[in-house]
């Protein structure tokens, strides 16, 4: 068993990775708790409610289980009440703790109902995409999407603990490890060039989730990102660079329709605008453009961007939360293993816009 631990002043838990986890769900479950709903969706549930419920009634406190409608199209108000409704019916009170079984769809409402039920109760995260366990599980980072814009409507709440059981992976899809590859080379991109050059070396190992490959990048991953949100957990600096490809990554999301592309996907082609973007304003060299974009392809996640027109681009981009007095902000990097958000010359970001070539289904 690995642990990474986070210390943030909104708090201190510890990241718990190891195979079959699930198994020790109880070990996370404070002993004054007086429930545990647990939340997921039924996806997810067909594989591992089973598991993670006897784990947690074991602890001999009262389970009570919460179903959601699973996709990024239901990470929104009227799923989030689900959750509500839940505690509700059963009477959970201020010392139930809520435990998220999933991607990071169940991780961020799970997150923001835990944040706002009675005025915040505590949570567990249990992370079941590798982007949950590489990512969204960590830092406090929660909340629902709305038509205008990605992940709107939120708040900065840490869970009490994070638990990684390496072996759920095995029934994620494909197209799930694809998504979940770009958020871990982009914690090489923005702060670890070995990290970057290891995750080149290794692609095909991660792709076939060979065990020692997928143990060694979900901990390296967990451990960036501690490092980060433990020195500025409410993105007031540092923090903005876990943001990279993102301001592009969220408007083909949201311009897109969300669940169209995944967010890893979104953020994998979001990488490689990012780049050509660093390479005209901040010298990022053509070689390093290159090797973004063929490890982004590699991993099996699109390059191109799809051509939602230049007005559309901006408008989906100006709603993202680095924006500040109407400016744009993106992190850019000078090279592969620095990252800074600033503004860029407008005439810069209208020509990687002008790249973005692949229609969009009506
Ligand atoms: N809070 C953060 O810091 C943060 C970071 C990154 C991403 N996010 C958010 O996370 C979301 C994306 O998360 P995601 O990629 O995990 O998507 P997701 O939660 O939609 O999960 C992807 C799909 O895999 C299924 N699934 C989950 N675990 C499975 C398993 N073990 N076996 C089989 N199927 C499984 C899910 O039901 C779903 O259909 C986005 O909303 C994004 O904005 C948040
Ligand atoms: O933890 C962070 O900080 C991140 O930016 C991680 C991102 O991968 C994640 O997608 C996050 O939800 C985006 O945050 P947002 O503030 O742009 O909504
Ligand atoms: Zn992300």
């Amino acid at each position: 068993m690995t642990t990474v631990q986070v210390n943030t002043p909104g708090g201190a838990y510890p990241i718990q990775i190891e195979a079959k986890r699930l198994d020790k769900l109880g070990q996370s479950i404070p002993d004054d708790a007086t429930a545990i709903a647990l939340v997921s969706n039924g996806t997810v549930a067909a594989h591992y409610r089973e598991r993670a419920a006897a784990a947690l009634a074991a602890t001999g406190k009262r389970v009570v289980y919460i179903e959601l409608p699973d996709g990024e199209a239901h990470k929104d108000w009227q799923t989030l009440n689900l959750i509500f409704d839940g505690l509700l019916q059963n009477r959970l009170d201020r010392k139930a703790v809520l435990v998220a079984l999933g991607g990071g769809v169940i991780g961020d409402m799970v997150g923001f109902a835990a944040a706002s039920y009675m005025r915040g109760i505590r949570f567990v995260q249990v992370p079941t995409t590798l982007l949950a366990q590489v990512d969204s599980s960590v830092g406090g980072k929660t909340a629902i999407n709305h038509p205008l814009g990605k992940n709107m409507v939120g708040a900065f709440y840490q869970p009490i603990a994070v638990e990684i059981d390496i072996d759920v992976l095995s029934t994620l899809p494909a197209r799930e490890i694809s998504a979940g590859l770009a958020e871990v080379i982009k914690y090489g991109l923005i702060i670890d060039a070995d990290f970057f050059a290891w995750c080149e070396q290794n692609v095909q190992a991660l792709r076939a989730l060979d065990r020692q490959a997928v143990t060694y990048a979900i901990q390296r991953s967990c451990e960036l990102k501690a490092y980060v949100v433990s020195q500025d957990e409410r993105e007031s600096g540092l923090r903005a660079i876990l943001n990279f490809g993102h301001t592009f990554g969220h408007a083909i999301e949201s311009g897109l329709g969300y669940g169209v592309w995944l967010h890893g996907e979104a953020v994998g082609c979001g990488m490689v605008q990012a780049a050509e973007l660093s390479a005209l304003t901040h010298g990022l060299s053509a070689e390093s453009v290159a090797r973004v974009r063929a490890l982004v392809q590699a991993i099996g996640c699109p390059v191109q961007a799809p051509d939602l027109g230049e007005a559309q681009w901006l408008d989906h981009m100006q709603v993202d939360k680095k924006t500040e007095g109407g400016q744009l902000r993106f992190v850019l990097l000078p090279v592969i293993g620095k990252a800074q958000c600033e503004g860029v010359p407008s005439d810069a970001l209208r020509q990687v816009l002008a790249k973005a070539a692949v229609p969009v289904q009506a």
